[in-house]
């Protein structure tokens, strides 16, 4: 089985709707995000030749997802007053809508899901949301001990 893995970062802002402490309140992070991919066979010609896939088209493409939200403030759905989006949005601020709690594990599985849709075979994504705590989803249950940091 061949691996290879990226990483990609950026910066931007959230808070935890409903969380009773401090990241209730809007705060900051430089997010790093690790995609890693896997497949029992490499390609067999071409510019590709030897390689699972080009380290550059995995690198851009996470790093395209991660520009998407990088110097923004990301929000949970429904969790912003209309008006309070509206003030925001008059100010000029960059604000991103996800359909989740922007926790750790729910941006693992969002990576995850979004490097899987561009075609890659997506074995794991790590979030880190400071440089001691990160969260990683997989779809598959094998290595449980093993696939951790
Ligand atoms: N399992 C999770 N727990 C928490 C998450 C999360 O995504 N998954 N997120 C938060 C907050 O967003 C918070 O910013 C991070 O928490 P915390 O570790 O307290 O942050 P710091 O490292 O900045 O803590 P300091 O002790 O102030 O340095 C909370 N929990």
């Amino acid at each position: 089985m061949y691996q290879l893995k990226t990483e990609a970062d950026f910066d931007s802002a959230h808070f935890l709707s409903g969380y009773t402490g401090k990241c209730s309140n809007i705060h900051g992070h430089r997010w790093h995000v690790e995609i890693e991919i896997e497949s029992r066979k490499l390609e067999k010609n071409g510019q590709e030749r030897g390689m699972l896939v080009d380290f550059g088209d995995l690198k851009k493409d996470l790093k395209e997802l991660a520009d998407s939200m990088d110097h923004t403030l990301i929000y949970e759905e429904n969790t912003l007053r209309p008006k309070t989006l509206e003030a925001l949005d008059e100010e000029g601020f960059h604000l991103v809508k996800v359909p989740f709690r922007p926790t750790a594990e729910n941006f693992s599985e969002y990576f995850f899901r979004k490097m899987k849709e561009k075609g890659y075979p997506v074995k794991r994504a790590v979030v880190y949301e400071t440089p001691n705590n990160c969260a990683a989803y997989r779809e598959t249950e094998e290595e449980t001990e093993a696939a951790w940091l």
